[in-house]
C-alpha cells in the first residue's frame, strides 16, 4: 500500500433520473491509497457514480461510503478536506487569474481567514506539479482546453486531500501531459478514482478497474482480470487482443468487430 488514502465504497448504489435507472445496484470497494479507474462506454454511468462517491449527488437508494460513513451525512467542509473533485466540464468565462483558481483549492482549509504561508506553499507546489507555474498571472478565460484541465487538477492538488476523484482528467491533454498525469496519479499516496476512456492508460497505470455497462458493474479487479477479450467485446463491441506483459499488466490491442453482411446492409444508406 502506498499511503494513508481514504477508503471509498459503493453499496447497492442507485440513482434514477426522469424515471430511468441511470445507476442500478452498484457495489464495489475502492482500495485506499491506490489508483482506481471507472471504465465503460459513453453513458454507462461513470460520471454519475463518481459524483455519488463525492457526495455531489444523493443516491435514490444505497450508500456511498467515505471511510465507512455515508458521504451525504458528512458536513460539506469535512468532505472537502478529505476529497477533491475534478469535474469533466469547466466554466469558460471566469474573470479570474490562474493562481486565484488554484487558491480556490485552499478554501476548505482557510474558510474566510487570510491567506497563510501554508496556502501559498500548497498553491505553488500544485502549480509546479501540473506545470502551470508560468501561467500564474494569466486570465482563466484566455487558457486553452488542456491548460484549463491542468489548472483544474492543480486546484484539486492544492486542496491536499487524501483522495482525488477525477472525471476524465486526461481530456484535452496532449500525449506527454497525459503520461505525466497518469504517472503522478499512480505514484501519489492519495486514493485516486478517475473516470477514464483510454483503456491502454488504465491497463498500464491503474491498480484496480471497475467496468460499468448500462449503470451496472460488469467486472471489478486488477486490470488483468477486467480487460479480457470477452468482457471488452461484450461491453464495447470491439475485438480485443490482450497479451500479458512481463510486469503482469495487460497489453490491449483493440479493433472494430468484423462487420456482418446484415450490419453492412443496415448501415448503408447510400442506396436508399
Ligand atoms: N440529470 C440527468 N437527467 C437525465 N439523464 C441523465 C442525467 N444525468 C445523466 N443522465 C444520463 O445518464 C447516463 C449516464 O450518464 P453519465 O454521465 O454518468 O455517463 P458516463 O459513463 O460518464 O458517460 P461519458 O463517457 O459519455 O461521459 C447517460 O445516458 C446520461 O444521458
Amino acid at each position: 500500500m502506498r499511503g494513508p488514502g481514504t477508503a471509498h465504497a459503493a453499496r447497492s448504489l442507485a440513482w434514477t433520473a426522469s424515471g430511468r435507472a441511470i445507476v442500478d445496484g452498484v457495489t464495489f470497494a475502492v482500495p485506499p491509497g491506490r489508483f482506481t479507474a471507472l471504465i465503460g462506454p459513453n453513458g454507462s454511468g461513470k460520471s454519475t457514480v463518481l459524483r455519488l462517491l463525492a457526495g455531489l449527488r444523493r443516491p435514490s437508494s444505497g450508500h456511498a461510503l467515505l471511510d465507512g460513513s455515508d458521504v451525504t451525512a458528512l458536513k460539506r467542509r469535512d468532505v472537502a478536506r478529505r476529497l477533491a473533485f475534478v469535474a469533466q466540464e469547466t466554466v469558460s468565462d471566469l474573470d479570474t487569474t490562474v493562481s486565484e483558481v488554484v487558491m480556490l483549492g485552499r478554501a476548505p482549509h482557510r474558510g474566510r481567514s487570510a491567506t497563510t504561508e501554508e496556502d501559498i506553499r500548497a498553491v505553488g507546489q500544485a502549480m509546479a506539479a501540473m506545470g502551470v507555474t508560468a501561467l500564474a498571472d494569466r486570465s482563466w478565460a484566455s487558457l486553452s482546453g488542456g491548460e484549463r484541465q491542468r489548472v483544474n487538477i492543480a486546484r484539486a492538488l492544492a486542496q491536499q486531500t487524501p483522495a482525488l476523484l477525477l472525471d476524465e482528467p486526461t481530456n484535452h491533454l496532449d500525449i506527454s501531459h497525459r503520461l505525466d498525469l497518469m504517472e503522478m496519479l499512480s505514484r501519489t499516496a492519495a486514493t485516486v478514482v478517475a473516470a477514464l476512456h483510454e483503456l491502454d492508460l488504465a491497463a498500464r497505470y491503474c491498480d484496480h478497474l471497475v467496468l460499468l455497462h448500462a449503470g451496472r458493474v460488469v467486472a471489478a479487479g486488477p486490470p488483468i482480470t477486467v480487460l479480457t477479450p470477452r468482457l471488452l467485446e461484450q461491453v464495447y463491441q470491439v475485438r480485443a487482443t490482450v497479451n500479458q506483459s512481463p510486469d503482469g499488466r495487460p497489453d490491449v490491442y483493440l479493433a472494430p468487430l468484423p462487420r456482418t453482411p446484415s450490419s453492412c446492409a443496415s448501415n448503408d444508406t447510400s442506396r436508399s
